[in-house]
């Protein structure tokens, strides 16, 4: 075997209040978030949103210490990741590559061509696939490989999801296991599993996975736990005026309030580090909403972070994908070019072609008026 890298991909996440609005503006200029009809919009409207939103943005932040923890923690999982590997007879040089922020997956590309890698990794740290998210990692890389003879001299492979994994399962249900045992009737707590949503589209139109990964992923994981809780899955964290994956994981804690549940135990499910969606939204925003909703009991899991048995799993993960087939970037999901991620029917009217593009660059004009309009009057963007 020659060299050998493993490249962990995740989202990044601003160090510091400043970093805030230009993290945002990457987030929303990837068109693997928001897909607009022409490719000439993206920039301005990444703009727009970015700014509109970095104020509130800052002030969830601020809320969990001024910045996001994901890159030191993604930090720590690579060194555990590479001292178990070794453990297991494998030298690797681990790298990180964040898609929106520091450090970049072209800076760990950069270095990985430095230090000569032959054989070559690329694991995310999502284990359900989504466009949004893995898919759009593996699509810049694909742009990044193509454009390098170099790169092209390595044998990689990816590895698009993992969520079936048994000892990542293990992981969950362990650490499901100690917060139940801590509760007042672990026997009887509700599991409530709380995914990072997308919208509908992606997996309506676009073909999206996610949704049954999250599913399954879910199903498995009970199926470790082996303990007769009732369990519910909804969806978090969603942004801007269209529809997102239901049910909706405030609505749906309110629901089971009503339905006389008393005690919550939360499973951050899409994540593997801490970040500010479960420090600040799920910690916060749904603790609050809970507590007012009569829930007496709000009992949140930790994310698998630097945990033992999951950084075995990540490591079982990096030597199965050794010893299987390669998987290049070409054969995961890729939406196609012309695939709405953003509903567009709206410009889909006019008789004529010149009334076509009128219609249309007028409706464009009413759409970025119309989202303007939502995110200002809103607020709020995490309803
Ligand atoms: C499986 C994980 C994730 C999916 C799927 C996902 C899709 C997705 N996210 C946004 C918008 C935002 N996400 C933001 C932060 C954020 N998202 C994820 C993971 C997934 N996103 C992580 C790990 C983080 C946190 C990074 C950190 O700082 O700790 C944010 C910024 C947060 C904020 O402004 O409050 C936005 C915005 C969309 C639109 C989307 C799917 C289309
Ligand atoms: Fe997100």
């Amino acid at each position: 075997m020659g060299r050998l890298g493993v490249l962990l991909l995740n989202l990044g996440g601003p160090d510091k209040l400043e970093d805030v609005r230009p993290f945002l503006y990457n987030l929303f200029a990837d068109p693997e978030i928001i897909r607009l009809p022409s490719p000439l919009l993206q920039a301005p409207l990444a703009w727009l949103i970015s700014t509109l939103r970095a104020k509130k943005s800052q002030e969830n932040y601020k809320k969990i210490g001024g910045g996001s923890p994901i890159r030191r923690i993604t930090e720590a999982q690579g060194q555990a990741l590479r001292s178990q590997l070794q453990q297991n007879g494998h030298e690797a040089h681990v790298y990180l590559g964040m898609r929106y922020w520091h450090p970049f997956t072209e800076e760990a590309i950069a270095q990985i061509k430095r230090d000569q890698i032959e054989e070559l990794v690329i694991l995310p740290l999502y284990p359900q696939f989504s466009i949004s998210t893995t898919g759009s990692s593996f699509r810049l890389l694909d742009r990044i490989w193509k454009n390098d003879p170099d790169l092209q001299k390595i044998k990689y492979t990816v590895v698009p999801s993992w969520y079936d994994n048994s000892g990542y399962l293990q992981a969950m249900a362990n650490l499901i296991a100690t917060k139940l045992d801590q509760v007042k009737n672990p026997s009887e707590a509700y599991i409530f599993f709380s995914a990072h949503g997308v919208p509908v589209s992606y997996i309506e139109e676009a073909g999206d996975p996610y949704q049954k990964e999250i599913e399954n992923c879910a199903a498995l994981i009970m199926q470790k736990l082996n303990r007769s809780n009732p369990y519910k899955l909804a969806y978090q964290s969603r942004v801007g005026p269209v529809e997102w994956l239901q049910p909706y994981t405030d609505v749906a804690i309110k629901e089971l309030a009503q339905q006389g549940v008393k005690e919550l135990v939360v499973v951050p499910i899409s994540f593997v580090s801490e970040h500010i969606e479960t420090l600040e939204e799920i910690d916060m925003e749904y603790r609050e909403i809970a507590e007012h909703a009569g829930i007496e009991t709000f009992a949140r899991v930790p994310a698998p972070d630097t945990d033992p048995t999951f950084i075995q799993a990540l490591a079982n993960v990096v030597m199965k994908a050794l010893s299987d087939r390669p998987i290049a970037f070409a054969e995961t999901i890729q939406p196609q070019k012309n695939t709405k991620l953003y509903p567009q029917e709206r410009w889909e009217w006019g008789m004529t072609q010149s009334a076509e593009v009128w219609n249309g660059r007028l409706a464009m004009l009413g759409f970025l008026i119309l989202l303007l309009e939502l995110w200002l009057g809103r607020g709020q963007i995490f309803q």
